[in-house]
């Protein structure tokens, strides 16, 4: 009767439990969560007024193979009539104190359009003409200015990478944060040709709920109480299988291989021995419960940054009639380094608004790479920077009647220059000693709630293979 053990009940963990369930051979799966409750990083909160507010992510993406993981999953879990869907809203850039829409239509791609000084077709052009790099990898910036020019890597990356990773494209990876931009350079000799010239997948769609999504054009969904709503989903159906525990309260404080290949993780005082074990914790923390004799496989995970953000949630007491309306607005590092965007969340899923009286929400992110600068300052002041910064940038006023201001810890993992090498050097340690480890999660190969969960089913997949 061969266990798994899966450290961390956030997405990764639950998503990983749940393949595990369907896809192996483990008679038996426990998944030891050291807080309270389930999720991780998704945190939906309802209030009694039916308000329901995210302090973690607040959306999923339906695009691309992975997006379309999730769908499946959803319609699996039978969630599919809960999703609360979105077309492409406007999303913006505050530069120069004025709010610039980014270009959505093939006008915008021919006109040239605040912050920009030329059109999007020209600095398109450019791009078609630029020579290929040899590097094994760069900057997102250098990779951006080379290619399309200073304007398009300040103003559209680093705003961009700011409203993903909470991070700056100086030091972040091409190759690790953008791998199909990266590879469709190195291919096709340009992302546009890349673009024009790649073969499309043609793989047959089963899904229903997928084909939905492509037909009505969803841009991004969440859920009727929250995209927690899909970490209760998996809880509930690991449940109900036969075999799986999901323990809370359950911290790992050591994680040690025995001579017979297997390994031993201690928890609350006790000794679990497993077959194999999944980590879907932050790289750094794995490092910690490790034993020593592993110093150079630590290190590596060491290695692997992630920052703080800020997130200010701020409920106004009136509908507020936005002249912008949209997804929301980011701010490149040049025009504020502390402020990172707006979601304007009761635009993007007026769901979520309270029941009771008229209201708009909105979140604020502040710190991500430039933490730093609001280092020392007290939760009051947080709280005033995001609600100053809020009024001044959406031209706004009101009685805040909701204010609520989370310091989400090394919530994103950085993937900076060299992130391939280190990965690389990860891998290959835990596949020539025969580890029975695997590392999931978004430290690795993507922070999205998408990437999370494919990862995760890759994962599985593959080592069903070697237990079979
Ligand atoms: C502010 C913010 C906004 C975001 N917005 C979006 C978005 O809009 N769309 C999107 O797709 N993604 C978004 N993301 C990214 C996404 O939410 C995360 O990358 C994802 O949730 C990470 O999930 P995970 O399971 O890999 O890790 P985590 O959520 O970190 O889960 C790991 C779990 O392991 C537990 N744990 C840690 N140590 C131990 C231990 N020793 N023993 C047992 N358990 C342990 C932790 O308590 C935690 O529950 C956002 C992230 C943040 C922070
Ligand atoms: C301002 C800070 C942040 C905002 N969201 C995040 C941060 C750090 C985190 C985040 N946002 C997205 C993802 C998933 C990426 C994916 O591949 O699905 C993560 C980890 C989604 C996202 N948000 C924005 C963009 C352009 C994307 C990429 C996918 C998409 O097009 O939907 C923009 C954006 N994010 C934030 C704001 C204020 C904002 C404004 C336009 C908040």
């Amino acid at each position: 009767m061969k266990t798994a053990v899966v450290i961390g009940g956030g997405v990764s963990g639950l998503a990983a439990a749940h393949y595990l369930g369907k896809k192996s051979n483990f008679a038996k799966i426990l998944v030891l969560e050291a807080s309270s409750r389930l999720g991780g990083w998704l945190q939906s909160i309802h209030h009694p007024d039916g308000s329901v507010q995210e302090l973690g992510p607040r959306s999923i993406r339906p695009a691309g193979r992975a997006g379309q993981n999730t769908l499946e999953l959803v319609e699996e879990l039978n969630l599919a009539d809960q999703v609360l869907w979105v077309r492409a809203q406007n999303r913006y850039l505050y530069v120069n104190g004025e709010k610039c829409a980014l270009p959505n239509s093939l006008g915008a791609l021919v006109k040239a359009q605040k912050p920009f000084s030329r059109s999007f077709l020209s600095y398109i052009m450019k791009e078609v003409f630029q020579k290929r790099s040899d590097e094994e990898d760069e900057s997102i910036y250098d990779f951006m200015e080379r290619r399309m020019g200073k304007e398009m890597a300040c103003y559209a990356f680093d705003p961009l990478c700011r409203g993903i990773f909470a991070g700056d494209i100086r030091h972040l990876s091409m190759r690790s944060c953008f791998p199909e931009l990266y590879k469709l350079e190195k291919h096709y000799g340009s992302i546009v040709k890349g673009f024009l010239f790649s073969p499309k997948d043609k793989s047959q769609i089963t899904s229903k709920l997928v084909k939905k999504a492509r037909l009505e054009r969803w841009s991004t969904y969440s859920f009727r109480r929250g995209v927690l709503q899909l970490v209760n989903a998996l809880e509930e159906s690991l449940r109900q299988t036969k075999g799986t525990e999901i323990h809370t309260d359950a911290p790992c404080s050591k994680l040690h291989f025995t001579s017979d290949g297997k390994l031993v993780v201690s928890v609350n005082g006790e000794e679990v021995k497993a077959d194999h074990v999944f980590s879907s914790i932050y790289a750094k923390n794995l490092s910690q419960i490790l034993s020593k004799d592993h110093s150079s496989f630590t290190s590596d995970l060491r290695k692997i940054p992630a920052v703080n953000v800020v997130v200010v949630c701020v409920e106004i007491a009136e509908k507020l009639n936005l002249i912008e309306s949209g997804f929301g607005h980011l701010l490149p590092s040049s025009e504020d380094r502390k402020v990172l965007g707006v979601v304007y969340d009761s635009c993007v899923f007026p769901q979520h608004d309270r029941q009771d009286i008229p209201s708009s929400r909105f979140t604020v992110m502040m710190g991500g790479a430039w933490y730093e600068e609001l280092k020392g300052m007290s939760d009051q002041e947080l709280q005033e920077l995001a609600i100053s910064s809020l009024f001044t940038q959406m031209g706004i006023s009101g009685t805040v009647s909701k204010v609520k201001v989370t310091l989400m810890k090394e919530c994103i993992p950085q993937y900076l220059v060299g992130h391939h090498q280190l990965l690389e050097r990860i891998f290959t340690y835990i596949q020539d000693r025969n580890l029975p480890l695997s590392l999931v999660g978004s430290s690795y190969r993507g922070p999205s709630i998408n990437d999370c969960i494919n990862n995760a089913r890759i994962e599985v997949e593959r080592i069903s293979k070697l237990y079979c």
